[in-house]
């Protein structure tokens, strides 16, 4: 059984120092969320083919929330109008960024999201899931489990094709919440979350680490209430205050309606 996590000192300071050292993100804004959606549903399914010419597999973490929902409906389009035939999904592996710790089937959990490539061709023992609490005896373990199903069958070197995250109006990605230890956590790809300020309170989530490493992060977020968030996220990368800040991978591409545009107007 792991310590329950608190931060290391000086985590804090290495993950910002290593988003600091990463590109800032470039930002387009559509005029409604299914443009945003379509847009970054293209990005994803680049991704995704370059990843299967290359390394003849690829590694996708979908998100929840509003962002992953309209990812669920845009993304097998998306693939289709790539000339994915059903076949040539069968290299592409679903990770989720975060997951909550409820029931299989739960309304609340993301891997819901999962159903729509399931339905495109992705086999089912691609869609990489976190137990619930019938199959788990608890959140550690259950991500302890998936954190080893992502050393194995994982992406090489940790590197997802693609990442793609929505954002709460408080700056959470992932379940990385600000002011909260687990969001500092450095030295594994995955943690438990026992008291998430959101609910439900547990969850399983992405570090910051496995995001660095990511290939691709593309965030995907609508609406004015995003908006002050947005321009945190745009700030200097404080992981403590406002995680979206530190939210960046290889390369980042923030997809947002004009709702949620942080610009001044
Ligand atoms: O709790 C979560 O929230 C975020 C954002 O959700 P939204 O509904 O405000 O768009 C989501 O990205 C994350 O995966 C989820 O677990």
């Amino acid at each position: 059984m792991t310590e329950p996590t608190s931060a290391r000192p000086g985590a804090r300071h290495d993950i910002e120092s290593r988003t600091a050292g990463l590109p800032a993100p470039m930002v387009d804004i559509a005029p409604t969320r299914e443009e945003a959606a379509e847009r970054a549903s293209a990005a994803i399914a680049a991704a995704i083919a370059e990843g299967l010419s290359a390394r003849g597999a690829a590694h996708l973490a979908l998100t929840g929330g509003s962002g992953g929902r309209a990812i669920a409906h845009a993304l097998p389009t998306a693939l289709a109008e790539a000339g994915f035939p059903p076949q040539d999904l069968r290299g592409l592996h679903i990770w989720f960024g975060d997951e909550r710790f409820v029931p299989a089937g739960d309304a609340e959990r993301n891997d819901l999201f999962a159903a729509p490539l399931a339905e495109a061709g992705v086999p089912e023992e691609n869609i990489h899931r976190l137990a619930g609490p019938e199959a788990a005896a608890d959140v550690r373990l259950a991500t302890e489990a998936l954190e080893r199903d992502l050393a194995v069958a994982g992406p090489v070197g940790g590197r997802f094709d693609a990442i793609h995250l929505g954002m709460g109006p408080d700056g959470h990605v992932c379940s990385l919440f600000p002011g909260h230890p687990v969001a500092l956590t450095t030295g594994r790809d995955m943690a438990a979350v026992e008291d998430s300020p959101k609910p439900p309170p547990q969850r399983a989530t992405l570090t910051f680490p496995a995001l660095h490493r990511s290939r691709l992060v593309v965030l995907l977020a609508f609406g004015q209430d995003k908006r002050d968030a947005a321009r945190a996220g745009l700030g200097s990368p404080d992981a403590a205050l406002a995680p979206i800040s530190c939210a960046r991978g290889e390369r980042t591409l923030w997809f947002l309606d004009d709702a949620a545009d942080p610009r001044d107007r």
